[in-house]
């Protein structure tokens, strides 16, 4: 996955709204511009239409109006091209057919096949690779049904690895995996950031956020903001777009420690997943609310 084998990417989604046929629009002008070189965050509460915005990017939907684009040519010829790959949310695939691991990490590779599907040296070498990048080494041979949650989830990276795809799409991929597969996936992230690629990650982890994000992009059924973490990734976005549904603790003073220390800390917790911490502040009384509409 070298930088030189790829143009940066540049994904563009331009008003895009999705309405379903029962009548639903998940999204509506949704707009926004990414380049390669970034890991972005898509935030956004259950059902705030991430899963449809990732859909119409891998054209899996149609949008009812707008449209998006890969280097300035429709999404249609890059995904021709398989340079977007997508590892879904484990629950949406059907695992009742027998497939082995090692199998489903080559079908990254099927976009470089002909029509026959015989895998080259090449292909066995990068499928190879992959499985080792992801320590799938010693289940290549499994069944992929077998697996658990976090280890599927692994074996879809290696999957998109394999694909050598420039932009990378990931829908909860820290859901159910544990604290080390949590590391080793931001790690991969970072080096395939490192090397030009674009990755775009829907998460509930909000505290990871800031961690490994460069960008962030806050999301009920439409753009709600994006921009660089460090400006776009604060409290007053975060209760926009999180509403009722995050609990706030601010702790100062005492209430943290017991010197003359003035320092305080907020800290916003979507009760699944505590904690985002927003810096410190001096001179703070130290109290603790809630937010409207939660309860503790
Ligand atoms: N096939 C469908 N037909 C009708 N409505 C749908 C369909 N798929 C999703 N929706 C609705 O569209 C909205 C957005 O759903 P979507 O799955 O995109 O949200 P999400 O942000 O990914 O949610 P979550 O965080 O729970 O995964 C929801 O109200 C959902 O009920």
């Amino acid at each position: 996955m070298k930088s030189d084998m790829f143009i940066r990417p540049e994904l563009l989604v331009e008003n895009v709204s999705v309405t379903y046929k029962n009548g639903h629009t998940a999204i509506y002008d949704a707009s926004f511009a990414l380049s390669g070189g970034v890991i972005c965050a898509l935030v956004g509460v259950n059902g705030s239409g991430k899963s449809t915005l990732f859909n119409s990017i891998i054209g899996l939907i149609k949008p009812t109006s707008g449209h998006v684009s890969l280097n300035h040519q429709p999404i249609s010829y890059a995904l021709r091209k398989n340079s977007i790959a997508y590892v879904p949310q484990t629950e949406e695939i059907d695992w009742n057919f027998p497939v082995l691991v090692k199998d489903v990490v080559m079908m990254g590779r099927y976009g470089k096949m002909n029509f026959f599907r015989i895998p080259s040296q090449k292909d066995k070498n990068i499928v190879n690779q992959a499985i080792e990048r992801m320590g799938l080494s010693e289940l290549a041979t499994r069944q992929i049904g077998e697996l658990s949650g976090g280890q599927k989830k692994r074996v879809f990276l290696a999957r998109s690895l394999a694909q050598e795809a420039s932009v990378l799409l990931l829908d909860e991929p820290f859901t159910g995996v544990d604290v080390k597969t949590e590391n080793a996936i931001i790690d991969l992230l970072r080096i395939l950031r490192d090397t030009n690629h674009l990755i775009l990650v829907s998460t509930h982890n909000l505290g990871s956020v800031p961690e490994f994000c460069d960008h962030v992009i806050f999301i009920n059924r439409t753009i709600l903001c994006a921009g660089r973490t460090e400006t776009t990734f604060t409290q007053k976005n975060l209760e926009m777009t999180f509403g009722g549904v995050l609990r706030h603790i601010n702790l100062s003073g005492s209430a943290l420690h017991e010197d003359n220390d003035g320092r305080s800390v907020t800290v916003i917790t979507d009760d699944e997943r505590p904690v985002v911490f927003y810096g410190h502040t001096k001179n703070d009384p130290p109290t603790q609310t809630k937010s409207k509409g939660t309860s503790s």
